[in-house]
């Protein structure tokens, strides 16, 4: 399966979300990290159909999804930002429903239910109404809602977000089981949650893709940049001033530091192995700041 996305451009009155937004996509978890605004939700939004490109194609195997909508909308699940819930439905009666308007077979719908209620460790709350239960659990159902179908294709917009520890790592273990024969893409700010899931990472600032590469790869683009320096606490704002500070460690009466630097700072420091958090810093630290 090969999903293309062929020069996406979305405008708005004051404002282009996409500009000639290119990428492919296979079997396997795409993370698709940015800053705010970057352009991520407006992507995902066009994939499930929920908003119209102003410019551009969506080709799964070669064929314009526009061409039969109906067919892509059967293989897609999507987890939104924000789910719209029936706050008086049972958990049960939610996911039952959601099977009804995504046409899952009557007489399948309730053995989906119950076995996705129990991957995500939702049995507890299922007769449970909604409105009673916390933002975390809801993110549970709204992960089961989009499995319902046996999607073939799964987008999920920031699904980490409203998650304990514990839930993050359930999440994690239940995506990296179900990838081998999708196609998953997350979005997220937080890339320690997708680290060591994808395949690839893709990078996305003002709308355009900067980046996509497999993390290995992508993290050679900052090798030779990240410095590691014990420093007096008195010398942060100095050196703060002068170069991209990326962590901060209290480490006795000094402080550990990582820096991002083409140059050695002129602090006492050593090279140290870069992770995708010094990556996101490196590509969107400053605008952060
Ligand atoms: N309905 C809309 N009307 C006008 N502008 C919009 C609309 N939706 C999004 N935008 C703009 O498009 C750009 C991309 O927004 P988008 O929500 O896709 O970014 P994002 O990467 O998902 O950000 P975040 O991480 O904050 O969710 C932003 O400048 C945003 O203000």
């Amino acid at each position: 399966m090969e999903l293309k996305i062929e020069g996406i451009t979305k405008l708005y009155k004051h404002n282009t979300a996409l500009n000639n937004f290119t990428c492919d996509l296979n079997p396997g978890i795409y993370g698709l990290v940015g800053p705010n605004g970057a352009g991520k939700t407006t992507l995902l939004r066009i994939l499930a159909t929920i908003i119209k490109p102003s410019k551009g194609r969506i080709l799964i195997n070669g064929k314009d999804i526009t061409l039969n909508e109906d067919n892509y909308r059967e293989i897609i699940g999507y987890l939104p930002q924000k789910l719209g819930f029936y706050r008086d439905y049972t958990v049960t009666k939610f996911l039952n429903y959601i099977g009804y308007l995504k046409d899952v077979d009557k007489n399948e719908a309730t053995d989906k239910i119950n076995n996705l209620l129990n991957l995500l460790n939702l049995d507890q709350y299922k007769d449970k109404k909604i409105k009673t239960l916390s933002e975390g659990i809801k993110q549970r159902i709204g992960i089961a809602q989009a499995l319902l179908n046996n999607p073939k294709i799964l987008i999920f917009d920031e699904p980490t977000l409203n998650l304990d520890p514990k839930e993050r790592i359930n999440f994690k273990n239940i995506i990296s089981r179900l990838s081998s024969d999708k196609i998953i893409i997350i979005s997220t700010h937080i890339i320690s949650d997708i680290e060591y899931l994808s395949k690839e990472i893709i990078l996305i600032q003002n709308g355009e893709k900067i980046i996509q590469n497999t993390p290995v790869e992508i993290l050679k683009i900052i090798k030779d940049t990240v410095w590691e320096a014990d420093i007096k606490p008195n010398s942060l704002l100095e050196l703060q001033k002068n170069f991209s500070v990326t962590d901060i460690k209290n480490n006795g009466e000094n402080i550990k530091v990582r820096i991002i630097s083409e140059k050695k700072p002129n602090v006492e420091c050593h090279l140290t192995n870069p992770t995708l958090d010094d990556l996101y810093m490196f590509y969107f630290g400053l605008e952060g700041n």
